[in-house]
């Protein structure tokens, strides 16, 4: 298959197999004389010393999960960087929140010449802190509440959508339908954009939200893999070259998110500059940040300070405040979206937790639509999603990156490592969880989540670098089950997938995709009938 080569010389229209190819070889050969001839390894920082060809071949996901299971808690590795796996609390408790300054960066960056390149995840250093002090306001809980209008039209529209397939008898193809949902939360709480797509085809906005990030084969895999412990010429392909072909988001997406920003901009100037009253949305709230941080600048009225006691500037560019956007549609997007499937899996799966759901939905909301406050009371459904995000953590694995060595007990981490948090392998750690795959929303009531070290349940991170959208996400997910589980229940029988005994398959990409499609029951309640 030849591959053209958008950007530099596409207008020559390149095809590129061969030359890939050998770049390819070329800097795999290379990469694999650092590792072997002067490869650094583990053994005397205390820790056990793995190959890194025992999960190079595998998902990475996967390996380390095989990798743990069979060497134990914390284990390193050579990959070019100096690679630190481990779910040992105590290491993580130093790395994540008491030692944060020394670890504040992440180790996998993008390069890229979209503005997502500035978004907060990405961000290291003190860009990393400057966005994150100016962006955590536009999350505060007054803000989360100004979006609840669009949350509960979308979530009504996803029950009526859900009580036709039950009416019809049809089976609910429960990937695609959340994919729809959480994207029409994202436009809509975002940037009040009405797409209305929920059980209907793909909108434009879906499709591009589905492909921000390229997916590649195999041969491009191996040389994202090769820009990954090279990241100066990758950085120097894609920022002096502009070879769209290794720039890590898609120009498409990029192109089209970029459009709809822009105007979406001007649009809110020209009715500010009208005295008209603004849209209730995450992407204003983002404006108003921006334009707070300028003016405290300018008058030098900022005096706050960051983690590590120094004052952080409140400024964001405007390509910073298209980078916080863009990033908002992905990370809301696969995360909920994933998270919810598997929820409403789970309680088709067991019909007496799904009873108890709707029983406290019953009880504790009383009108058409819910607000932030009954939502908040929701304590067993919350269970309910946190044993959800236990099992089946959408981000499953975190970086941070050692600005200096440090040794936490025996364990010594030098400087430039990379730490590589296996939030998943945390939270089914049998220490931790006592029968670690069977879903049990008990182990989250008041009692047993009070007997457990706090480090973990951590499907949203920990420390001063948790996610910022947490809150959002949980009313998300409440105010779609309250919509939903008041109108359906999901059942599982001979027609639905996986069949009785199979399993659900997953595979890493950044965050987990679902493989196969999971395909739901569904029966009107008595109240609907
Ligand atoms: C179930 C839903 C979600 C899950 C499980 C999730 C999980 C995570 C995790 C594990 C991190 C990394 C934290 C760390 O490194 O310690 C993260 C970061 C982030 N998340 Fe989420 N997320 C979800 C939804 C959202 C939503 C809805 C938004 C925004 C609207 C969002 C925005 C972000 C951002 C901006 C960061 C980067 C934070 C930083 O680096 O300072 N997430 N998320």
């Amino acid at each position: 298959m030849e591959t053209e080569v958008k950007g530099v010389g596409a207008e020559r229209g390149w095809t590129v197999s061969a030359y890939l190819l050998l770049a390819a070889l070329a800097l795999a050969a290379f990469v694999i004389y650092k590792l072997v001839l002067t490869g650094e390894t583990w053994d005397k920082y205390g820790v056990k010393h793995v190959s890194m060809f025992r999960i190079a071949f595998d998902d990475f996901r996967k390996g380390t999960t095989k990798l743990i299971n069979e060497e134990g808690d914390t284990v390193g590795l050579n990959m070019g960087d100096m690679l630190l796996l481990t779910r040992d609390l105590d290491i993580l408790r130093n790395v994540m929140v008491k030692d944060f300054n020394n670890f504040v960066d992440r180790s996998l960056l993008i390069a890229s010449n979209s503005p997502l390149e500035k978004g907060l995840f990405f961000l290291n250093g003190q860009d990393w802190r400057r966005i994150r002090h100016v962006t955590t306001p536009s999350f505060s809980t007054g803000k989360l509440k100004q979006v609840s209008g669009h949350l509960n039209e979308s979530a009504a529209r996803l029950a009526r959508v859900l009580e036709e397939y039950a009416q019809r008898d049809d089976l609910v193809p429960i990937k695609h339908l959340m994919g729809q949902f959480t994207s029409e939360v994202i436009a809509r709480t975002a940037f009040s954009l009405n797409t209305d797509c929920v059980g209907k085809g793909d909108d434009e906005f879906t499709r591009y939200a589905k492909k921000i990030f390229k997916i590649h084969g195999v041969l491009m895999n191996l040389l994202m893999l090769i820009m990954f412990q090279n990241k100066r010429l990758h950085r120097f392909l894609v920022k002096t070259m502009k070879l769209q072909l290794v720039d890590s988001v898609s120009e498409d997406a990029d192109q089209y998110f970029v459009s709809i920003l822009e105007s979406a901009l001007k649009e809110r100037h020209e009715l500010a500059s009208q005295g008209k009253k603004p849209h209730p949305d995450l992407f204003q709230n983002l404006i108003v940040a921006q334009e707070a941080g300028s003016k405290a600048e300018e008058n030098s009225t900022d005096n706050s300070a960051g983690t590590s006691g120094e004052k952080i500037p409140r400024t964001m560019t405007h390509e910073e405040l298209l980078g916080q956007s863009m990033l908002i549609i992905f990370a809301g997007f696969d995360t909920t979206a994933s998270t919810l499937q598997m929820c409403f899996y789970y309680l088709a799966k067991h019909p007496e937790i799904q009873e108890k759901v709707y029983q406290e939905i019953t009880r504790t909301v009383t009108s058409e639509s819910p607000t932030y406050e009954d939502v908040a009371q929701l304590r067993y459904t919350e269970q309910v999603l946190n044993e959800t995000l236990r099992l089946c953590p959408p981000a499953p694995i975190m970086t941070r990156r050692a600005a200096e060595a440090r040794t936490y007990g025996s364990v010594t981490i030098p400087k430039d490592a990379a730490v590589i948090i296996l939030l998943d392998m945390i939270m089914r750690d049998p220490k931790h969880y006592p029968d670690p795959d069977k879903f049990d929303p008990e182990r989250f009531s008041e009692e047993n989540c009070a007997k457990r070290d706090p480090m973990a349940f951590v499907p949203f991170g920990y420390g001063p670098r948790q996610c910022i959208g947490m809150r959002l996400a949980y009313m998300e997910l409440k105010f779609c089950l309250v919509h939903v589980m008041r109108k359906v229940k999901f059942e599982l029988n001979e027609r639905t997938e996986p069949k009785p005994g199979g399993e659900i398959t997953m595979s890493f990409q950044g965050v987990v995709i679902i493989d196969k499609p999971i395909m739901l029951a569904v029966k009107l309640r008595e109240s609907s009938k």
